[in-house]
Protein backbone atom coordinates (compact mmCIF):
# COMPACT_ATOMS: atom_id res chain seq x y z
CA UNK A 1 0.00 0.00 0.00
CA UNK A 2 1.50 3.49 -0.69
CA UNK A 3 2.72 5.29 2.62
CA UNK A 4 3.77 8.77 0.34
CA UNK A 5 1.30 10.03 -2.26
CA UNK A 6 1.78 13.15 -4.10
CA UNK A 7 -1.33 14.82 -5.31
CA UNK A 8 0.19 17.15 -8.09
CA UNK A 9 -1.50 18.65 -11.33
CA UNK A 10 -2.31 22.40 -12.80
CA UNK A 11 -3.90 24.63 -10.45
CA UNK A 12 -7.25 24.29 -10.09
CA UNK A 13 -7.70 20.48 -11.11
CA UNK A 14 -9.22 19.85 -7.86
CA UNK A 15 -6.11 18.78 -5.42
CA UNK A 16 -6.95 20.21 -2.55
CA UNK A 17 -10.86 19.50 -2.80
CA UNK A 18 -9.80 15.54 -3.64
CA UNK A 19 -6.93 15.03 -0.94
CA UNK A 20 -9.20 16.25 1.20
CA UNK A 21 -12.00 14.02 1.01
CA UNK A 22 -9.38 11.29 0.38
CA UNK A 23 -7.92 12.03 4.07
CA UNK A 24 -11.63 12.07 5.36
CA UNK A 25 -11.49 8.41 4.21
CA UNK A 26 -8.23 6.73 4.71
CA UNK A 27 -5.96 6.97 7.59
CA UNK A 28 -3.63 8.79 5.49
CA UNK A 29 -2.75 12.51 7.01
CA UNK A 30 -2.51 15.51 4.46
CA UNK A 31 -0.55 18.13 3.49
CA UNK A 32 -1.29 20.88 1.98
CA UNK A 33 1.99 22.26 0.57
CA UNK A 34 1.14 25.60 -0.90
CA UNK A 35 -0.19 27.01 2.99
CA UNK A 36 2.69 25.48 4.06
CA UNK A 37 5.32 27.47 1.67
CA UNK A 38 3.31 30.78 2.53
CA UNK A 39 3.02 30.32 7.19
CA UNK A 40 6.62 28.54 6.85
CA UNK A 41 8.06 31.39 4.59
CA UNK A 42 9.60 28.52 2.83
CA UNK A 43 9.89 30.55 -0.17
CA UNK A 44 12.83 32.90 -2.28
CA UNK A 45 10.53 35.38 -3.36
CA UNK A 46 7.44 37.26 -4.64
CA UNK A 47 6.77 37.18 -8.25
CA UNK A 48 5.04 40.30 -8.37
CA UNK A 49 3.92 39.37 -11.61
CA UNK A 50 2.05 36.46 -11.33
CA UNK A 51 0.70 37.27 -7.39
CA UNK A 52 2.93 34.31 -6.41
CA UNK A 53 5.31 33.21 -4.43
CA UNK A 54 8.54 31.36 -5.84
CA UNK A 55 9.54 28.07 -3.36
CA UNK A 56 12.42 27.19 -2.32
CA UNK A 57 12.57 23.93 -3.06
CA UNK A 58 15.82 23.22 -1.00
CA UNK A 59 13.84 24.71 2.02
CA UNK A 60 10.77 22.80 1.47
CA UNK A 61 12.40 19.50 1.21
CA UNK A 62 14.20 20.40 4.87
CA UNK A 63 10.48 20.85 6.17
CA UNK A 64 9.51 18.24 4.87
CA UNK A 65 11.37 15.55 6.42
CA UNK A 66 10.32 12.55 6.43
CA UNK A 67 6.79 13.31 5.97
CA UNK A 68 3.94 10.80 5.03
CA UNK A 69 0.43 10.44 3.54
CA UNK A 70 -0.28 12.84 1.14
CA UNK A 71 1.28 15.70 -0.25
CA UNK A 72 -0.79 18.11 -2.28
CA UNK A 73 0.40 20.91 -4.67
CA UNK A 74 1.04 22.15 -7.95
CA UNK A 75 4.75 21.41 -7.13
CA UNK A 76 4.29 18.30 -5.16
CA UNK A 77 5.66 16.18 -7.84
CA UNK A 78 9.39 17.90 -6.78
CA UNK A 79 9.73 15.59 -3.97
CA UNK A 80 10.23 11.88 -3.25
CA UNK A 81 7.45 9.77 -2.58
CA UNK A 82 6.47 6.14 -3.52
CA UNK A 83 3.63 7.19 -6.29
CA UNK A 84 2.10 10.29 -7.82
CA UNK A 85 -1.04 10.82 -9.15
CA UNK A 86 -1.76 13.94 -11.65
CA UNK A 87 -5.06 15.66 -11.73
CA UNK A 88 -6.03 16.71 -14.84
CA UNK A 89 -8.87 18.80 -16.28
CA UNK A 90 -10.39 19.95 -19.95
CA UNK A 91 -8.70 23.83 -20.41
CA UNK A 92 -12.45 25.11 -20.64
CA UNK A 93 -13.50 24.02 -17.39
CA UNK A 94 -10.65 24.70 -15.95
CA UNK A 95 -11.07 28.06 -16.55
CA UNK A 96 -14.54 28.14 -15.16
CA UNK A 97 -13.45 26.82 -11.64
CA UNK A 98 -10.01 29.27 -11.82
CA UNK A 99 -12.68 32.20 -12.99
CA UNK A 100 -15.16 31.26 -9.70
CA UNK A 101 -12.34 31.53 -7.26
CA UNK A 102 -11.59 34.89 -8.62
CA UNK A 103 -8.08 34.08 -10.05
CA UNK A 104 -6.58 36.86 -12.76
CA UNK A 105 -7.39 36.47 -16.54
CA UNK A 106 -3.76 36.06 -16.83
CA UNK A 107 -3.53 33.41 -14.10
CA UNK A 108 -6.18 31.63 -15.76
CA UNK A 109 -4.99 31.91 -19.56
CA UNK A 110 -1.71 30.39 -18.53
CA UNK A 111 -2.96 27.56 -16.44
CA UNK A 112 -5.19 26.99 -19.04
CA UNK A 113 -2.79 26.99 -21.36
CA UNK A 114 -0.39 24.67 -19.64
CA UNK A 115 -3.05 22.16 -18.81
CA UNK A 116 -3.77 21.78 -22.63
CA UNK A 117 0.20 21.24 -23.49
CA UNK A 118 0.30 18.45 -20.35
CA UNK A 119 3.06 20.63 -18.60
CA UNK A 120 2.88 18.80 -15.67
CA UNK A 121 2.29 15.53 -16.53
CA UNK A 122 5.26 15.42 -18.32
CA UNK A 123 7.38 16.78 -15.65
CA UNK A 124 5.72 14.24 -12.83
CA UNK A 125 6.44 11.39 -15.65
CA UNK A 126 10.19 12.36 -15.93
CA UNK A 127 10.41 12.32 -12.12
CA UNK A 128 8.14 9.21 -11.21
CA UNK A 129 8.06 6.98 -14.48
CA UNK A 130 5.24 6.11 -16.10
CA UNK A 131 4.57 3.12 -13.79
CA UNK A 132 4.19 5.02 -11.37
CA UNK A 133 2.06 7.76 -11.80
CA UNK A 134 -1.96 8.17 -12.03
CA UNK A 135 -3.37 10.03 -14.59
CA UNK A 136 -6.69 10.86 -13.37
CA UNK A 137 -8.89 13.03 -15.27
CA UNK A 138 -11.35 15.13 -13.22
CA UNK A 139 -13.62 17.25 -16.29
CA UNK A 140 -17.24 16.62 -15.66
CA UNK A 141 -16.77 14.19 -12.57
CA UNK A 142 -17.60 15.15 -8.85
CA UNK A 143 -14.92 15.00 -6.86
CA UNK A 144 -16.16 12.08 -4.31
CA UNK A 145 -15.85 10.39 -7.98
CA UNK A 146 -12.35 11.03 -8.07
CA UNK A 147 -11.43 10.70 -4.65
CA UNK A 148 -12.84 6.85 -5.02
CA UNK A 149 -10.13 6.62 -8.31
CA UNK A 150 -7.30 7.90 -5.79
CA UNK A 151 -8.37 5.60 -3.07
CA UNK A 152 -7.89 2.72 -5.76
CA UNK A 153 -4.78 3.66 -6.71
CA UNK A 154 -3.59 3.64 -2.78
CA UNK A 155 -5.21 0.73 -2.48
CA UNK A 156 -3.47 -1.22 -5.20
CA UNK A 157 -6.86 -1.90 -6.89
CA UNK A 158 -6.15 0.62 -10.10
CA UNK A 159 -2.91 0.25 -12.58
CA UNK A 160 -0.75 2.92 -12.99
CA UNK A 161 -2.03 4.94 -16.01
CA UNK A 162 -0.75 7.70 -18.23
CA UNK A 163 -1.94 8.99 -21.67
CA UNK A 164 -5.29 9.03 -20.74
CA UNK A 165 -6.06 12.48 -21.49
CA UNK A 166 -5.86 14.84 -24.97
CA UNK A 167 -6.37 18.38 -24.41
CA UNK A 168 -4.73 19.20 -27.29
CA UNK A 169 -8.07 20.57 -29.72
CA UNK A 170 -7.64 23.90 -26.83
CA UNK A 171 -4.70 25.09 -28.32
N1 LIG B 1 -14.16 17.31 -9.63
C1 LIG B 1 -14.53 18.61 -9.55
N2 LIG B 1 -15.59 19.03 -10.27
C2 LIG B 1 -15.97 20.32 -10.24
N3 LIG B 1 -15.36 21.29 -9.52
C3 LIG B 1 -14.32 20.91 -8.77
C4 LIG B 1 -13.85 19.57 -8.76
N4 LIG B 1 -12.80 19.52 -7.92
C5 LIG B 1 -12.62 20.78 -7.46
N5 LIG B 1 -13.54 21.59 -7.96
C6 LIG B 1 -13.69 23.04 -7.73
O1 LIG B 1 -12.64 23.67 -8.46
C7 LIG B 1 -12.04 24.67 -7.66
C8 LIG B 1 -10.58 24.36 -7.47
O2 LIG B 1 -10.46 23.22 -6.64
P1 LIG B 1 -9.20 23.02 -5.70
O3 LIG B 1 -9.43 21.75 -4.96
O4 LIG B 1 -8.91 24.25 -4.91
O5 LIG B 1 -8.06 22.83 -6.81
P2 LIG B 1 -6.46 22.87 -6.66
O6 LIG B 1 -6.12 22.51 -5.23
O7 LIG B 1 -6.00 21.86 -7.65
O8 LIG B 1 -6.06 24.26 -7.04
C9 LIG B 1 -12.82 24.73 -6.37
O9 LIG B 1 -13.78 25.76 -6.48
C10 LIG B 1 -13.49 23.39 -6.28
O10 LIG B 1 -14.72 23.47 -5.60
Amino acid sequence: MTRRLVITGTPGTGKTTVSDLVAARTDLDVIHLNDAIREEELFTERDADRDSLVADVDAVAEWLGEWDGILDSHLAHLFDADEAVVLRCHPEELKERLRERDESEAKVAENAESEALDVILAETVERFGEESVYEIDTTDRPPESVADDVIAAIEGEMDPCVGTVDFIDYL
